[in-house]
């Protein structure tokens, strides 16, 4: 069944067997202080620190359980200055090539070895950043692992700038979700992630890689008379929507978030496909308030194992009776800023009348116990394990946000020590990447042996980018739960 171009998600904590990342490129270390809120960076980064001290690491990491060989027969080299971080960088013949941790970039610059694809891909992407047409004649001389590059970073190998950075590719959770064996595209929110999704669309209808799966591929689009609107109904209807906000939690159950980035045009559009093509049977909305510190609903909660999951405080049951204190809801007026909603949508039952879930516990609890089966207690690990004002401080950096390799084996940030201890308070080991990372290359273990364990990446400069593990993820091929 694990053919090379096996495509299948069915949950988010399924032995993780094959996923796209992509390694921050030189873009990255272009962003200037008055662009970094428009290109989504909460601050400036340093690229070097962000590459060889943290990004290289979940690499390795990612490399040792998905693809052992690969890596660990290289381990003692890769990392000395003659091999020049080769290994890491995309474009460079000595790169690790895996098809079990794919780097997008490499599957563009296999795209362009077909003449008329690269004409359109640079005909597509210069109309959408505006330059000059004869760019474009430029753009068609360069070598396709170097063009490739470009298209993604902006700038030439002569050091022009091109087109602006698309630093946020990092997070690959964003550009689409695996849901069964069918791919559900974005629409981003956010024009900084625009780029981002045209090259994935050429990627994912293209590239031999996706081929048995062109038509499982869903784009959500714009109603058909959207460009008839005025701006105040455009802004109402619109359609956006972005991966972290999805989540494939169940076999038979999706969760779509309503966000910032994620409409409740997209989500509408998600429930009606994913009922009639049969994909889904459960799809659940789960509404947050839009904001920056939220942006998706995995930036609020995300899995553990099949009856473990980790949330934001102000989220859970607790928080937001705490917020609500003495204010009587009855009296009317704003509810807490915190407020969530949760409705649920099953096939065959009337969409006017959803399932509703008070708290977002309930509804992780019902996804444990119904839908994968649990037979022990649900439990919850809050960030900054609910002290006051760490829940906050850690969510912000992400503690809610981890990737699951397997059950119980989860990638978190280092600096989320008081969500660490709620780890260990939960029975989960907390242990650094670099440590297991010893451990694997002298064989004092094997990544098949490591249970229950919370594995922290070094995140300065990584968390600047607001975005953890999960979001620095697509999975495509996880092992069904049973
Ligand atoms: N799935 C996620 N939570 N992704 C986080 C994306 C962070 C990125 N800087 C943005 O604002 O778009």
């Amino acid at each position: 069944m694990e053919n090379q171009h096996h495509i299948h998600v069915s949950s988010e904590v399924g032995i993780l067997k094959r996923l796209l990342i992509h390694s921050p490129d030189e873009g990255i270390g272009k962003v200037i202080p008055t662009k970094a809120q428009d290109w989504l960076f909460e601050d400036i980064i340093h690229v070097d620190t962000m590459r060889k001290k943290e990004y290289d690491l979940y690499l390795k990491i990612l490399l040792y359980f998905l693809d052992y060989e690969k890596i660990h027969s290289q381990i003692n080299t890769i990392d000395l200055p003659e091999s020049q971080r080769h290994f890491y960088k995309p474009d460079k013949e000595n790169y690790f090539e895996s098809d079990k941790v794919i780097e997008p970039q490499r599957l563009l610059a296999h795209l362009l070895e077909s003449k008329d694809l690269k004409q359109r891909m640079i005909a597509s992407i210069c109309a959408h950043e505006g330059t000059a047409y004869s760019l474009q004649a430029e753009l068609m001389e360069l070598d396709n692992s170097v063009l490739a590059r470009v298209m993604i970073s902006g700038i030439l190998p002569d050091k022009r700038m091109i087109f602006p950075p698309i630093p946020n590719f990092i997070f690959t959770r964003d550009i689409g979700i695996t849901v069964n064996d069918h791919i559900l595209l974005n629409k981003p929110k956010k024009k900084a992630r625009t780029r981002e999704s045209i090259i994935m669309k050429y990627i994912f209808f293209n590239h031999p890689m996706f081929k048995e799966y062109t038509s499982n591929i869903i784009e959500i689009n714009d109603p058909e008379d959207f460009f008839l609107l005025d701006e105040d109904e455009q802004e109402k209807k619109i359609v956006t929507i972005e991966g972290g906000d999805v989540m494939m939690v169940a076999p038979n159950h999706l969760l779509v978030g309503v966000s910032e980035r994620t409409s409740i045009h997209a989500a509408s559009k998600v429930i009606q496909l994913m009922h009639e093509r049969d994909i889904v049977e459960k799809v659940t909305i789960v509404k947050i308030p839009a904001k920056r510190a939220y942006m998706h609903i995995d930036t609020t909660f995300t899995q553990v194992k099949r009856n473990m999951w980790v949330i934001f405080g102000s989220f859970s049951k607790e928080g937001l009776k705490q917020e609500k204190g003495d204010y009587i809801s009855s009296l009317g007026g704003s509810k807490s800023e915190n407020e969530i909603e949760i409705l649920q949508y099953i096939k065959g039952r009337s969409y006017d009348d959803p399932i509703q879930f008070d708290y977002l516990e309930d509804l992780l609890n019902d996804i444990s116990v119904t839908d994968l089966k649990s037979e022990e207690k649900t439990k919850f690990i809050y960030s900054g394990d609910n002290e006051f004002p760490h829940g906050r401080r850690e969510q912000w950096t992400d503690s809610c946000n981890v990737l699951a390799l397997k059950e119980g084996v989860v990638i978190g940030y280092d600096r989320n020590d008081k969500t660490s201890k709620g780890f260990q308070k939960q029975g989960i080991k907390v242990v650094k990447a670099a440590e297991l990372l010893d451990k694997f290359k002298n064989e004092e273990l094997h990544p098949s042996e490591v249970k229950d364990t919370l594995i922290l990446l070094p995140s300065a400069e990584l968390s600047r980018a607001r975005g953890g593990s999960h979001c620095m993820s697509m999975p495509l091929l996880r092992t069904p739960l049973w």
